[in-house]
């Protein structure tokens, strides 16, 4: 007997996402914003009695809440941000205000028309002073009508460069009240006589935002995936072209420039997942420290978090762009799917901190170590950071024949990192005893301050990917990913080559044979490649691909997709006559005359 289809449990996250994602494709939807930030912002910022309230409502889908922080005129600088919330004691309310044009709130997703409740990021006052912004849960539509309440005004941003499933959104204040327990009281407090209770870490108020990053991280990995196996599953399609002439035209996934192009995309989306299911982990672990009121590791988590943000948002925008370019004409019709994947994924490049601030963000981690090391400290015992205070080898050893476990491969990014690190720090001291302030210095350092960060990024990715290829214990799976790892490690060299030559470190000789090293995984990759790419098992509504089917009818397909467009429906267009057909009338017939 057939078993009935199974309910979707909308209180299980993990089963909404998926069911959400499935049905409301890839670009967003309306409860996006209440699932990603405002229900993880409750159950990190709101206290017992809070989360009792607001939790069981948020699961059940009672309200829709979004994330209300960045306003026109700041995003990046959360210290400038308008949006006041003054606390009176008469009434034991706050009252939220947006004082300014460039007050109000801009780009919140699901604000314009799904939301009903924000989490409102607003500059706290209570007897008189300013203790920061912090969080607050607010309602802004009328339950049963859905109409704004008095005193706010919301709306629509209007369309973007993608994600337009989403209704991005503006929010403005006059005056509202709302009760003093609406403020987020897990960290901070204001008390009713408005006595403010600071939090033991300034920064918890911004945990919505860590976990975000975080999971970016496997964002990434899955846009790079799913588009790389749109390009190798079209390109052992499409032919074009001889290698040996006369032998017939070839699968352009032949040509070693194809491989090249689309493979360390393969590759880098893999180091991705496996990085982004570390630093999952290590989110959940450290927010596990924090209920048992240990905050030691929320620097370490967010200088990581930042940094392979960054870095991988970066990169993944890059590697799209490449296998949309690697599908030739056809890449560049919607038909593809590249257009849909690629306005989402550069999206995070932007949102959840600009990358270049994201990476600064890193670099002030990387410099406290500089410090420590330039003062004779020793490591503290942190896996992601100690091999900054390590002397590795004076030379590169990539090229000898013994390598276990990539070993020379790494050191050499690890030389890279800590030799950027402690030349940017050295520079920064330098720049402040030449007279120039920290701040200043600071910025004349900032793009080989970037670099430590991309440098320190891609020391994290490629020993996560060892690690967890070492870990393989079916033999043919961990062939082949090693194939894959083989790639991704000397493609990352000759990524970073002019660092590693710069210094005499790495030889002439050695980045060839980083070079040859890459050649040579492209030939392994090559008959395994279609194999590895349906082992993800995308499904096609996933793809969004013509070129990516399955099924590999890429061209009938192409043919009935063209033939559905709208401009198809008739033969000629209803209104040719009016205008096009109207001209050319009239120029025959002027030449005529
Ligand atoms: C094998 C194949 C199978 C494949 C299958 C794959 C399946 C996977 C599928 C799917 C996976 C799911 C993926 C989901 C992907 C997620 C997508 C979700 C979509 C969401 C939609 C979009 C949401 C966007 C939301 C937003 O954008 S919200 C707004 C975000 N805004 C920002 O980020 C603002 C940026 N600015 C800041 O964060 C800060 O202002 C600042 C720049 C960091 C500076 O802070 P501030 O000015 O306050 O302080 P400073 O004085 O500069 O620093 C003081 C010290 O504090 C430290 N600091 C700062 N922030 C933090 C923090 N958060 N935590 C800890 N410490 C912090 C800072 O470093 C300083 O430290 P110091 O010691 O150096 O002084
Ligand atoms: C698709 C999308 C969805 C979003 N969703 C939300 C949401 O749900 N909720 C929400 O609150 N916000 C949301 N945002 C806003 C987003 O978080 C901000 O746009 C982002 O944090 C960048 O801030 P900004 O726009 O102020 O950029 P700016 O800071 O103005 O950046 C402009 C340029 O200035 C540079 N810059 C700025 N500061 C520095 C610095 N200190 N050092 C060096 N360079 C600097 C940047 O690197 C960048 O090149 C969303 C944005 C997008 C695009």
């Amino acid at each position: 007997m057939e078993h009935a289809p199974k309910a979707i449990d909308v209180t299980n996250d993990v089963e909404m996402r998926t069911f959400n994602f499935f049905t409301m494709g890839i670009d967003g939807h309306p409860l996006g914003l209440h699932l990603d930030m405002a229900i993880p912002t409750i159950l990190n910022n709101a206290d017992e009695e809070q989360q009792k309230d607001w939790l069981p409502k948020a699961a059940n889908r009672e309200f829709i809440a979004t994330y209300a922080q960045t306003e026109m005129g700041h995003g990046t600088n959360l210290k400038k941000l308008e949006t006041t919330a003054t606390y009176d004691p008469k009434t034991q309310e706050f009252v939220l205000n947006s004082p300014t044009i460039t007050s109000t709130k801009w780009w919140p997703g699901n604000l314009g028309k799904s939301s009903n409740y924000a989490v409102v990021m607003a500059q706290l006052y209570t007897q008189g002073k300013c203790h920061g912004a912090h969080p607050f849960f607010v309602q802004l539509r009328d339950l049963n009508t859905h109409k704004p309440l008095k005193g706010i005004t919301v709306g629509d941003i209007g369309p973007k460069f993608g994600m337009n499933t989403v209704d991005n959104g503006f929010l403005q204040f006059d005056h509202v009240r709302t009760p003093r327990r609406s403020m987020f009281m897990k960290h901070a407090k204001v008390l009713p006589d408005g006595r403010y209770v600071p939090p033991v870490h300034d920064k918890l108020n911004y945990s919505a935002m860590v976990f975000i990053r975080a999971a970016i991280v496997s964002g990434m990995a899955y846009h790079l995936l799913v588009t790389s196996t749109i390009a190798v599953r079209y390109s052992a399609i499409r032919r074009q072209g001889e290698i040996t002439p006369g032998a017939g035209e070839v699968k352009v996934l032949d040509y070693q420039t194809q491989q090249h192009r689309i493979f360390p995309q393969l590759a880098r989306g893999l180091a991705f997942r496996l990085s982004g299911q570390y630093i999952m982990k290590l989110y959940t672990q450290t927010m596990d420290d924090i209920r048992n009121g240990d905050i030691s590791a929320v620097p370490d988590l967010h200088a990581l978090s930042c940094g392979l943000k960054a870095v991988t948002t970066h990169h993944a925008a890059l590697g799209l762009e490449q296998c949309r370019m690697a599908c030739g004409g056809h890449g560049y019709s919607q038909a593809s799917g590249f257009p849909l994947h690629y306005s989402v994924a550069v999206g995070a490049c932007t949102y959840e901190g600009e990358n270049m601030v994201m990476l600064l963000q890193t670099a002030r981690h990387l410099m406290k170590i500089a410090k420590a090391i330039r003062a004779g400290q020793s490591p503290k015992s942190n896996k992601i950071v100690d091999y900054l205070f390590h002397k590795g080898p004076p030379k590169c050893l990539i090229d000898q024949a013994y390598d276990t476990n990539y070993r020379n491969v790494l050191e050499s990014f690890e030389h890279l990192a800590r030799r950027q690190t402690l030349e940017v720090y050295d520079k920064l001291v330098q720049l402040q005893q030449q007279g120039r302030n920290y701040e200043q210095a600071w910025n004349d350092c900032a793009v080989e301050l970037c670099k430590a960060t991309r440098a320190h990024v891609r020391t994290f990715l490629a020993r996560t990917f060892v690690e967890e290829i070492d870990k393989i214990s079916d033999l043919s799976i961990k062939s082949v990913l090693q194939d894959l790892l083989q790639l991704y490690l000397y493609y990352e060299v000759t990524e970073c080559a002019t660092g590693l030559l710069e210094d005499g470190f790495m030889t002439g000789q050695q980045h060839k044979y980083a070079k040859k090293k890459i050649y040579e995984a492209l030939e392994k990759i090559r008959p395994n490649a279609v194999s590895i790419v349906d082992s993800f098992d995308f499904q096609d509504r996933e793809l969004h691909s013509v070129l990516g089917r399955r099924d590999g009818n890429v061209y009938e397909n192409l043919l009935k997709w063209a033939q559905s467009s709208p401009l198809n429906k008739t033969d000629v267009l209803p209104f040719h006559h009016k205008y096009l057909g109207k001209m050319m009338e009239e120029a025959r017939q002027r030449s005529k005359i």
